[in-house]
């Protein structure tokens, strides 16, 4: 049997700003019907990529196939292939829903006996139905996000691009729109590519890619990049937490100790054995101890010796 084409197929990808290289060359691909998400600190490299991929910033090298098609030599069969829904939002708010989405269709296209069977279709998954008259300037934050992953599904993209979708949303109206995206693979089964920094957000995703400082760091499903790292995630304060460390690494071998501040992060594959033996005769006493599984910021830890929110941190603090 022939293996299936991924939708998305990226080689050598890399991009310099004059002397700033902030692509530094990526290699992966995307399959048919993935939630996939881009997963990196400010400044890593996820915007500048997914606008190479969206045909918006040519690359300085590399190559990008999206459902057959090649960025560089066939960008409008690509802008056909995908849906984009950036950070700003793009809508007209002195129009209504239903003019904006028209709008669109004749940008895009849409052939006219389908664009008002094909309107209702995307109001409905994103519960708009009745609001389709109101002028656009009076919806909320949340509304107007959902409007503009409708407008991007009226031309039956293959791929959608979210780049922080829920950005400057409050928690209630993020969850959500995930319920949102969520729904659309289910109806549409399209593919979709989505950045976040919010590690809860990049749960969702069926594989995830870890950036950092323009290079992929991992790639997998959320759940084998947290069971690669093996055993439980015990965080631990004890008085002197710089010879703790010490003890703990001479002790015991296998345990993969990071200090972070005040806090101990200890990996080990037997955490009950491990809590036993410290609790009774480390040398410094443990002043706190908690024992919970490892999440996606473990995992950025893991890779990068720094957490996620750390290395936002930095990255602004150096541009
Ligand atoms: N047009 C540009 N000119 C010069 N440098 C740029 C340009 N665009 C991006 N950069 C730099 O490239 C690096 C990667 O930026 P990019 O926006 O891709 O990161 P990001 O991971 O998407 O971050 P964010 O979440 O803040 O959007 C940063 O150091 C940024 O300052």
């Amino acid at each position: 049997m022939k293996a299936l084409e991924p939708i998305i197929k990226v080689t050598g990808l890399k991009k310099s700003f004059k002397k700033k290289e902030a692509v530094k060359g990526l290699d992966f691909e995307v399959q048919e019907g993935e939630i996939f998400g881009f997963l990196g600190p400010n400044g890593a490299g996820k915007s500048t990529t997914i606008n190479m991929i969206c045909t918006m910033l040519a690359p300085s090298e590399g190559s990008i196939i999206i459902n057959g098609y090649d960025v560089s030599k066939q960008k409008d069969k690509v802008r056909e292939s995908i849906g984009i829904i950036f950070q700003e939002n793009t809508l007209d708010k002195k129009l209504t829903a239903d003019e904006n989405l028209k709008l669109h269709c004749r940008f895009y296209k849409v052939p006219k006996e389908k664009r008002e069977q094909r309107i209702q279709e995307v109001l409905e998954i994103v519960d708009l139905v009745n609001e389709r008259k109101q002028r656009v300037e009076t919806f909320s934050g949340g509304m107007k996000r959902r409007l503009e992953i409708a407008r991007g599904l009226l031309h039956y993209p293959r791929v959608l691009f979210l780049d922080e979708p829920t950005v400057g949303l409050d928690p209630q109206t993020r969850a959500h729109l995930w319920e949102y995206i969520l729904r659309l693979k289910e109806k549409e089964g399209i593919t979709m590519f989505l950045t976040t920094h919010y590690l809860d957000e990049a749960e969702i995703s069926d594989r995830v890619a870890i950036m950092d400082e323009g290079r992929i760091i991992a790639i997998d499903s959320p759940k084998a990049l947290k069971s690669e790292l093996g055993g439980d995630i015990i965080e631990l304060e004890t008085e002197n937490n710089v010879s703790a460390s010490e003890e703990i690494r001479r002790r015991f071998p296998e345990a993969e100790v990071t200090l972070q501040d005040e806090t101990m992060y200890v990996k080990v594959p037997d955490s009950d054995a491990f809590v036993a033996t410290i609790i009774k005769e480390l040398t410094a006493p443990v002043t706190r101890l908690n024992i919970r599984r490892p999440t996606l910021n473990d995992v950025f830890l893991a890779f990068t010796g720094r957490k996620i929110g750390e290395a936002e941190e930095q990255g602004k603090a150096g541009s």
